[in-house]
């Protein structure tokens, strides 16, 4: 297909990047905005007059759930209307980084977060750790930093070996070229080459799993748990096994001082700690953040975000370039929505085209300097100024106006610059001063990595986002329900603390970025308001159904062909999107379901979290996703299958509420066989139920069809029961208003 595109380069010549526009896309989706908004306009117009006039609709026409329905069509429309702003002006992008040579690229420190040694096996965390070593990047302008948020010994000794094991990795993958720098996924992939290579690789494989069998023997010892209560550890890891022949990266151990009853403020609060021990030791002007999971599998990662970077027209405003985030565990019938392909292969390219995607927690190059808000010119500084918003470290003051620190003055005064290292990753430092207020990542909410880069792109920095065709970071997603809706309820809480706060971005942003960019981020933070349309549309057809009541227009009228147009014009967009991204028609019903789903339970939870803990009722909670395989969920996982197990808390509003459409549907369709007039006016009424039906429709069946593990308990049918009764009643109520 010939592809018509807009080709923009940077003025570094020969170019180091390209930026891609395609036309033809780009006008398709500005037309579809324009009908279906036109459509939508038609819409309100029913329901205001319909709402105007229910006097005059007879005594079956109550009021509520009119109103109710023009709720939910107010708020999915808003969420529409906010996230077109993606389709904009989509863009991608190539790179050309053999156009750097060696002596530009800038120091690098290498962030890696870890956070509970038991959801997060170290020996995973070992596998990030090498591969961050491996990257094709000088040696003296890589340094390697673990926080271990489990203040975990295990975690300690696992990194000794690991910088062992690297040094004999780390050659093998120079000389044989590795593409996939991770020992454990090198070791799971096929084997091809000439016999020196096959015997090297043997003996490599040899040392790998004598490593692998190591750590995960210390693992499974009794002291391999979170420790909530331990001073800070800072510790440069260095090999005195061998002499120091083979050049490795700086690799440094980092555990923050944690105390019980002391906020440490989870991600965030390591990363702050990290930012600030770092600087004092390698000092490097970009940060690479990966998440424990996250491991290196290109190893021109560094060299492909310095071809922005290091761009003279770009370098100055450029805060971030983000990698998308792939994952190795994914099934191709991805049941929880776990790849994210929305935001990674649609969003993100759509904000790229404005000012810069959103910063995404991992796999991003970031410069230290948006994180800071110093002041530039000299006269300005003023050291007690620097104190208070920095904290009362002179060697960390120095750092920021200090360039890197090169491995010479290291040496010297390791021991005074551990003894400094400790006290700025002590609790009491960030005391009074603007830590994660206005510098460094921000505290107000668990998602740090959304409401960070709101705060960077508000002070007009620029990101970037590139998407090789082979990915650059590969990681573990969520391969049950449980794990899903639990990480799906603790953004949806982080987004709504955004949403909730003085800085929610359709309030705060406006004035501060462009105002598509702007709606980009409200649309992320409202996020989570689409339980109120769901939950909505979950029970109030039905009820009016079984109750007598119409809120659609009848399949007579010409308002009913708006609707249908709303509803498939909205399904054809999202079909449109998930072919463009590559993916299968399958796709288009799991991510229906997972966002009806999430809708329902995760975003209401997390919604609420978020409201009790503006009331001060509640505290923040940031509870890590479980990175351990269980093999009978993988299987399940892998064939499709949806798994069950998880709390009654989320089933039971599910069961009920797919139940209780089923049971509509069914009276529905008798309603229209015995009075053929009725079809007229309870056709859209049914199809609602027909459609919730059908997409719940794995819930019917883990409810009565299924006898393995994964299904639905017969006790969890027995809760929705009673919980069904409830709403049924609360249908009672509404007939009368
Ligand atoms: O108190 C904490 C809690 C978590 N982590 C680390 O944070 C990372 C992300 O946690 P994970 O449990 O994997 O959460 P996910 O939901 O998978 O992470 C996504 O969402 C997070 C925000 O909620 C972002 O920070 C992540 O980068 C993004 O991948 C992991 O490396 C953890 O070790 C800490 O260091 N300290
Ligand atoms: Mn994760």
């Amino acid at each position: 297909m010939a592809l018509q595109t807009n080709i923009s380069t940077s003025h570094h010549n020969p170019p180091l990047h390209l930026s891609h526009l395609k036309k033809s896309t780009l006008i398709c989706n500005r037309l579809f905005t324009l009908f279906h908004s036109i459509a939508l306009i038609l819409l309100f117009s029913f329901r205001i007059s319909s709402i105007f006039t229910h006097s005059k609709l007879g005594k079956n026409q109550p009021f509520i759930p009119h109103l109710l329905a023009f709720i939910s069509e107010l708020t999915l429309s808003f969420i529409w209307f906010l996230s077109q702003s993606f389709l904009w002006r989509p863009i991608t992008r190539t790179v050309f980084p053999e156009r750097l040579s060696d002596h530009q690229l800038p120091p690098i420190d290498v962030f890696i977060c870890t956070a509970d040694p038991r959801a997060e096996p170290p020996l995973g965390v070992m596998n990030t750790v090498i591969s961050a070593m491996a990257l094709n990047y000088p040696v003296g302008k890589l340094s390697v930093y673990v926080s271990d948020d489990g203040g975990c010994p295990v975690t300690l000794e696992a990194m000794r070996e690991a910088l062992k094991f690297g040094k004999m990795w780390v050659p093998f993958c120079n000389k044989y070229d590795v593409k996939t720098i991770c020992p454990q996924a090198y070791f799971g992939g096929p084997e091809m080459g000439d016999h020196q290579f096959r015997a090297d690789r043997q003996k490599i494989k040899e040392e790998y799993e004598s490593f692998a069998h190591k750590v995960t023997k210390i693992s499974e010892s009794s002291s391999c748990v979170s420790n909530k209560d331990h001073p800070a550890i800072v510790e440069v890891i260095v090999d005195e096994s061998k002499c120091d022949q083979i050049k490795m990266p700086l690799l440094v151990y980092v555990s923050r001082e944690k105390r019980p009853y002391h906020p440490h403020h989870f991600k965030a609060g390591a990363l702050n700690a990290l930012l600030r021990v770092s600087s004092l030791i390698s000092n490097s002007p970009y940060i690479l953040g990966l998440d424990c999971d996250m491991y290196c599998n290109h190893k021109d990662s560094a060299r492909q975000a310095m071809c922005f970077h290091l761009d003279p027209d770009l370098s100055s405003s450029l805060a971030f370039v983000q990698f998308p985030q792939t994952f190795h565990n994914l099934s191709k019938h991805d049941l929880y929505e776990s790849e994210m392909r929305s935001l990674f292969k649609t969003s993100w390219h759509g904000m790229d085209g404005i000012k810069g995607p959103c910063l995404s927690g991992t796999c991003y190059y970031l410069k230290r300097e948006p994180l800071y808000e110093l002041p530039l010119k000299q006269e300005d500084i003023n050291l007690e100024e620097l104190k208070q918003c920095f904290g009362s470290s002179n060697e960390f003051i120095r750092s920021l106006y200090k360039k890197y620190n090169s491995k010479m003055d290291l040496k010297k005064d390791l021991f005074e610059l551990l003894q400094e290292t400790k006290h700025l990753a002590s609790c009491e430092y960030e005391n009074g001063t603007k830590w994660g207020n206005e510098i460094g990542f921000r505290y107000l909410s668990v998602t740090e990595d959304f409401f960070t880069s709101f705060n960077i792109h508000c002070k007009d920095w620029l990101s970037v986002y590139h998407m090789p065709p082979r990915p650059s970071f590969i990681g573990s997603s969520t391969t049950n329900l449980n794990d899903s809706l639990i990480q799906a309820t603790r953004w949806s809480a982080g987004l709504m603390e955004v949403a909730l706060s003085r800085y929610s971005p359709i309030i705060y942003g406006p004035s501060r970025m462009p105002i598509l960019q702007s709606f980009c981020y409200a649309w992320l933070s409202f996020i989570p308001i689409a339980f109120i349309p769901l939950w909505i549309l979950a029970t109030i057809p039905m009820l009016s159904l079984l109750n007598d009541i119409t809120i659609y227009p009848k399949v007579k009228n010409p308002f009913f062909f708006v609707f249908l147009f709303v509803f498939v014009s909205s399904n054809i967009q999202h079909m449109r999107e998930i072919h463009s991204s590559g993916a299968s028609l399958q796709t288009w019903k799991h991510e229906q379901r997972a966002w009806m789903m999430k809708g329902i339970t995760s975003h209401l939870y997390g919604s609420t979290q978020a409201i009790m803990e503006k009331l001060g009722v509640k505290e923040a909670n940031f509870l890590p996703t479980n990175k351990v395989m269980n093999e009978d969920e993988v299987k399940l996982h892998q064939m499709g299958i949806y798994n069950f197990q998880t709390s009654s808390m989320f089933l039971v509003p599910l069961c009920s509420l797919v139940t209780l459409n089923l049971l509509a549907f069914v009276v529905g369709i008798i309603r229209m066989m015995f009075h053929k007039d009725h079809i007229d006016e309870i056709f859209i009424q049914t199809f609602v139920s027909l459609y919730i039906t059908l997409m719940g429709y794995p819930v019917l069946e883990g409810m009565a069809l299924r006898k393995d593990k994964g299904r639905i308990a017969p006790m969890i049918s027995c809760y929705s029961l009673v919980f069904s009764i409830i709403i049924l009643s609360f249908g009672k109520l509404l007939v009368m208003y």
